[in-house]
């Protein structure tokens, strides 16, 4: 489970101060699937960084699965961050390594036995669909199976929370609705997945929880993506009969 309460993040810069989220209250359960909305500079980003350990809260508390981040001791940050799986815009995939060797080197990295890292590779690529490519260069694969080499990437510890940043803005819009019915069935056998995007058009094809943050605020928290949409239909400004989430 993930929760915010009163959280609040104060990006210091040289001259100014940016409030990126301010007094955002939130819970996610286990099992959920929600999309996190917003307009650039919102604060989407940087909701994820928080639930990443990238960055700290300025006030409030951000809890994961019980633990509170605030007060989680360095050394246990690896083991937290293990717990989930993340796709990057950018895929972050090393360009020299073959599919194969970008999940194996993930794993890898966290000592996990040989023996297992060749069971599960196969496993987590066959998942996504990339059974037959295993072998290829992320630059001999197309933008969308980049992608899926990054969520086999993603899968490959286990996570109970998979968290997937703009993994549309790279690929057309086709790629995106697969890569949502990827998530979707991944969701579906109980991994907690929250997606962070920009697009409403994807949001209102997949019926699920949209959480719309504007300003560093949560506007709007709903499980009918029609508010987020009168949301934009209205220029930004939530029109007074919705209800506020916080
Ligand atoms: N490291 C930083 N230092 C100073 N200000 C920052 C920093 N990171 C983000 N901000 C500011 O915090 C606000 C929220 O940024 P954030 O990156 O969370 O938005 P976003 O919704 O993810 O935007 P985008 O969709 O463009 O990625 C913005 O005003 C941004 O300029």
């Amino acid at each position: 489970m993930i929760e915010f309460e009163h959280v609040t993040k104060v990006y210091e810069t040289q001259n100014d101060e940016n409030v990126a989220l301010e007094d955002v209250n939130l819970q996610i359960d286990d099992g959920e699937f929600v999309f996190v909305l917003g307009h650039s500079g919102a604060g989407k980003s940087t909701f994820l960084k928080l639930i990443l350990l990238e960055e700290k809260c300025t006030e409030g508390t951000v809890i994961i699965n019980g633990q509170d981040l605030t007060r989680l001791k360095r050394r246990k940050i690896p083991y937290m961050r293990r717990q989930m799986g993340v796709v990057f815009q950018d895929f972050r995939l090393i360009p020299t390594m073959t599919a194969y060797e970008n999940v194996a080197f993930a794993m890898r990295v966290t000592n996990i036995p040989t023996r297992q890292i060749k069971k599960r590779v196969p496993y987590v690529l066959g998942l996504v669909g990339l059974g037959d490519k295993m072998d290829r260069l992320p630059d001999e694969l197309s933008g969308g199976e980049q992608q899926r080499v990054a969520l086999a990437r993603a899968l490959a510890h286990s996570p109970k929370l998979i968290i997937a940043d703009e993994p549309t803005g790279n690929i057309d819009p086709e790629m995106s609705f697969e890569m949502m019915e990827l998530l979707s069935a991944i969701n579906s056998v109980g991994i907690t997945v929250v997606v962070v995007t920009h697009e409403h058009e994807l949001v209102h094809r997949f019926n699920k929880r949209v959480v719309t943050i504007d300003h560093g605020h949560i506007v709007s928290d709903t499980a009918h993506p029609e508010v987020a949409e009168a949301y934009q239909a209205a220029g930004g400004v939530l029109p007074e009969e919705f209800d506020y989430a916080h």
